[in-house]
């Protein structure tokens, strides 16, 4: 359900990194790829304007301000709209069914022939007869079901009603085709009283269209069982259409809620979040399989999480922040690895990267026992200063500078140093530091080399990186 809209998120994720807040320049990307997502899956247009105007609104609010980053906080704001989109916002146990009614309590399945009504009533039977239901969050145990068709029109779906009941393991009330919808009904409730079923499920007719009589005949059922819940059943896979049969339902009768069938196939889910948005009901079950058990009761922040991948988006936030090109570090790392061609233009992309990956003392944090102890001596305010001025020192010179800082001469190093505000000193201190480094290096083992590289911010970008020695 909705995987794009996950996948779209994520690359915003990677795109905000390095952006201190969320501003409306910087979320107006990730707003159109919201939008864009949410389309692709089906959700209509209405639903999907009001949901972006929401995520903007917050996104800009106060709230994201003190959050950690953009990232994260943009990540919050969807799940929290998208919940409540789902059905948050109508309360915590808005998705549970209702049965405090004296029993039997009544369930009347409404919605159009093909949608999957027999089905889930041998579901829902099933369900309830197991003792899956809950009320305000507490299991209240298995019930007493008894099932009915009041599909008079099509004698095939009293007998495929009677098929489900009995693998569900619930009482079947014979109907026929040539009773009246309401006389069965009547007939139903009579003996669910008299033999003291908990629950009464009423299977109805559909059609294939939304027709008056059909609406009239629903409706007249209604107010002969007063039922505690109806539920109307919509088919996923009606995409767009799904709204325009969801009004009709909800304007022709008192709907309780939605059952939303076969998510288990091409659907692309946004349906739900539409005939959710139109009638104003919880969505209280999703169909995810031709089987009886394929039933899942709804929970909106649970769906929402899952449509987000929020692990994977969480993890892909930290990671953004790391932003450890992993092209640039396999480069780097081949170079460091032959050892001699390392010049100041690396040095100078090196230094980018680890200032990516966060400040010095949290990624001094990360190495490895044998380095944290020389680490946890080493000033990492001091080290962060340190390393912008040799950034700004970089910067000032040109790309054929930094490959051979050996020709510089001490005018252009006068001009490097104003350039940068650092002193000249400075400056050729940090070359000699440099030059020593590159010599260093030419005398390093191999083995060690990649140890300091796999240590240098825990590198996980070098995983693949398995043609250096010492590298897993
Ligand atoms: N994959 C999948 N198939 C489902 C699901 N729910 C129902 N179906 C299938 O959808 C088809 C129609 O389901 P029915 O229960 O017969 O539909 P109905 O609304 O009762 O239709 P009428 O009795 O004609 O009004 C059947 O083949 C079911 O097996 C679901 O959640 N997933």
């Amino acid at each position: 359900m909705l995987d794009n809209l996950t996948n779209r998120l994520s690359r915003v994720v990677k795109t905000l990194r390095g952006e201190a807040r969320l501003t409306e320049a910087n979320t107006q990307d990730m707003l159109r790829e919201v939008r864009l997502a949410l389309l692709e899956a089906d959700v209509s247009l209405p639903v999907v304007r009001e949901f972006v105007s929401r995520v903007k609104e917050k996104a800009l609010g106060e709230e994201v301000a003190n959050s950690l980053t953009p990232g994260q906080a943009l990540v919050g704001v969807v799940h929290k709209e998208l919940t409540s989109l789902m059905g948050g916002d109508l309360g915590p146990h808005a998705s549970e069914l209702s049965l405090a009614q004296q029993p039997p309590a009544i369930i009347l399945m409404a919605g159009l022939q093909g949608s999957g009504k027999t089905t889930t009533t041998g579901k829902l039977a099933r369900w309830l007869a197991e003792g899956g239901h809950s009320q305000n969050g507490h299991k209240s145990g298995k019930k007493k079901v008894l099932v009915v068709s009041a599909d008079v029109y099509r004698p095939a779906a009293i007998e495929q009603l009677k098929t489900v009941a009995a693998q569900a393991g619930v009482d079947f009330m014979p109907s026929s085709a040539d009773q009246k919808p309401e006389d069965i009904a009547r007939n139903a409730l009579d003996f669910a009283k008299r033999h003291h079923h908990d629950v009464l499920i009423v299977d109805t007719a559909g059609r294939l269209g939304i027709d008056e009589a059909m609406m009239q005949e629903i409706r007249a059922l209604h107010a002969l069982l007063k039922p505690i819940e109806t539920l109307f059943v919509v088919d996923a896979m009606l995409g767009q259409d799904a709204v325009n049969v969801a009004k009709a339902f909800n304007e022709a009768l008192p709907l309780t809620g939605v059952v939303l069938t076969k998510l288990d196939g091409d659907a692309r889910g946004g349906a739900a979040l539409s005939v959710r948005h139109v009638t104003g009901k919880p969505l209280k079950f999703v169909g995810v399989s031709e089987k009886l058990a394929g039933l899942e009761p709804f929970h909106p922040e649970r769906m929402a999480q899952r449509v987000l991948g929020m692990g994977d988006i969480l993890s892909l936030v930290e990671e953004a922040q790391k932003a450890i090109n992993v092209d640039e570090a396999q480069k780097l790392a081949a170079k460091m690895k032959a050892g001699d061609k390392f010049d100041l233009n690396d040095f100078r992309a090196q230094i980018a990267q680890m200032k990516n990956m966060g400040d010095m003392s949290s990624l001094l944090e990360k190495l490895p026992a044998q380095f944290s102890q020389a680490a946890s001596q080493v000033d990492s305010k001091q080290a962060s200063r340190q390393i912008r001025r040799m950034e700004g020192i970089l910067n000032s010179m040109t790309e054929m500078e930094r490959a051979k800082p050996e020709l510089l001469k001490a005018s252009r190093k006068r001009r490097i140093a104003a350039g940068s505000g650092v002193p000249v000193q400075e400056i050729n201190r940090m070359l000699s530091q440099f030059e020593q480094m590159q010599s260093m290096m030419k005398q390093m083992k191999k083995g060690g080399m990649a140890k300091m590289m796999r240590a240098m911010g825990g590198m996980k970008a070098l995983k693949g990186m398995k043609g250096l020695p010492g590298m897993k």
